[in-house]
């Protein structure tokens, strides 16, 4: 038995969900590209637990659960109002969305039919939790669903309270359907290794949170946002990104366990970010991104991934650096469940093995000889 560190290139499952071939990336086969430039977030959502585009009404019925199922049980609100104020926000929803199986009668019960339910649950409730969080740690009042709304309309308007422009609700739509789902990724992974032991889909979930959490994964986008802040302005930037480049500091949003040639969807975020700034007459973050990019691309070869352009992105959304993983989070639980259904349909418990490195032939000592 030989081990592979971080498992690098190993198949670990099969899966309809999504692929990346060739540094390109399909949901059900449809390309990132064409997706992110013509389908809602609904849409993709329903292509990730369903495997097909819905039809009109189809889509109509999804959108009308997610509005019926968004608010969030007041029994919940009034915990996550006693989480400490220093606490992340991915650790409050980490620990909010295991709360909310408390909240649900249906959270063991294992049929298909069930569990595809609880899946759309969850998409439609993670956005009012996070919402609710943000606002409760500044001291404010969450603000109820709006009915009818998008995920992506919903979400602005719950973490201000006030109708967030067209422009600001497509940008985070488009932005929601580039993360929704990305092959065995680590939080899915997690996912997916939690529920093949026959347990529920909230403590799937509650898995990935955590494993999405870390800056190695979709922790990255805050922390790029935090390196952005740190060198402040442009005239500090060659010199700063030269600095961690020399201590061999990984720059955050770049580089990729599987893409060596560039992620797909940073372009995209790219060009909101540009188009984004340019609207707001200023390109400050932008440039800033654009330059990080040439040097560390000239530099290591390492290209941006997901999370670099999206941190630009999201604060000239202006959503607050906390939440840009819990809006990670907010996309990904579609790609989770939907994988967490895959597994389920045929499942096997993920069990594998670890070669063995430590001490052999070892003989007991009792305790007052050692
Ligand atoms: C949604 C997502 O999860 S996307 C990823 C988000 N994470 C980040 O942006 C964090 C920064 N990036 C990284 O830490 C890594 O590139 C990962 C975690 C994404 C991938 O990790 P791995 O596949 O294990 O790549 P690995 O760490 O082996 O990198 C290979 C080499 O490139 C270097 N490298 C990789 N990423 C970076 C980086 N961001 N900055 C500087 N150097 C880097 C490594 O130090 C390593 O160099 P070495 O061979 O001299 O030791
Ligand atoms: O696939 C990965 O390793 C990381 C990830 O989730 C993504 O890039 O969206």
């Amino acid at each position: 038995m030989t081990a592979t560190k971080g498992l690098e290139g190993i198949v670990a499952t099969t899966s309809s969900i999504s692929s990346i071939v060739d540094g390109v990336l399909t949901y059900r086969g449809y390309d990132i590209d064409d997706l992110a430039e013509h389908a809602s977030f609904e849409e993709v959502a329903y292509l990730l637990w369903f495997g097909k585009l819905p039809t009109a009404d189809e889509l109509k019925s999804l959108r009308k659960s997610l509005s019926d199922y968004a608010p969030i049980p007041s029994e919940l609100i009034a915990q996550i109002k006693l989480y400490p104020k220093h606490i992340s926000t991915m650790a409050a929803l980490r620990s909010a969305v295991s709360a909310l199986a408390l909240y649900d009668e249906q959270a063991d019960e294992m049929t298909e039919a069930a569990n595809e339910n609880k899946a759309v649950k969850l998409q439609a409730q993670l956005p009012t939790i996070v919402a609710a969080i943000s606002r409760i740690r500044k001291g404010q009042e969450p603000v109820a669903p709006k009915e009818g709304a998008s995920i992506a309309e919903n979400f602005l308007y719950m973490m201000t309270g006030e109708e967030p422009s067209e422009t600001a609700v497509k940008a985070l739509d488009q932005a929601l359907v580039l993360h929704a789902d990305h092959e065995l990724n680590a939080s899915t992974f997690a996912a997916r290794v939690t529920v093949a032991t026959l347990s529920d889909i909230y403590s799937g979930v509650t898995s990935a949170i955590g494993a999405l959490k870390g800056p190695l994964h979709g922790g990255a986008n805050e922390a790029v946002m935090k390196m952005l802040d740190e060198i402040g302005t442009p005239d500090r930037l060659e010199a700063a990104i030269q600095e961690k480049l020399n201590n061999r500091e990984k720059i955050m949003g770049f580089g990729h366990r599987v893409y060596k040639n560039g992620d797909p969807r940073a372009k995209h975020l790219q060009k909101m970010s540009k188009e984004l700034g340019e609207m707001n007459n200023d390109t400050r973050l932008y440039e800033m991104s654009v330059k990080i990019e040439e040097i560390v691309t000239g530099q290591k070869g390492l290209k941006p991934n997901v999370d670099f352009y999206s941190a630009s992105v999201y604060t000239q959304l202006k959503i607050d650096q906390e939440l840009f993983t819990p809006i990670f989070a907010i996309s990904r639980v579609s790609g989770w469940t939907a994988h967490i259904l895959e597994q389920l349909a045929d499942n096997r418990i993920i069990r594998p093995r670890a070669e063995y490195t430590g001490p052999t032939d070892q003989k007991y000592v009792s305790i007052d000889l050692r």
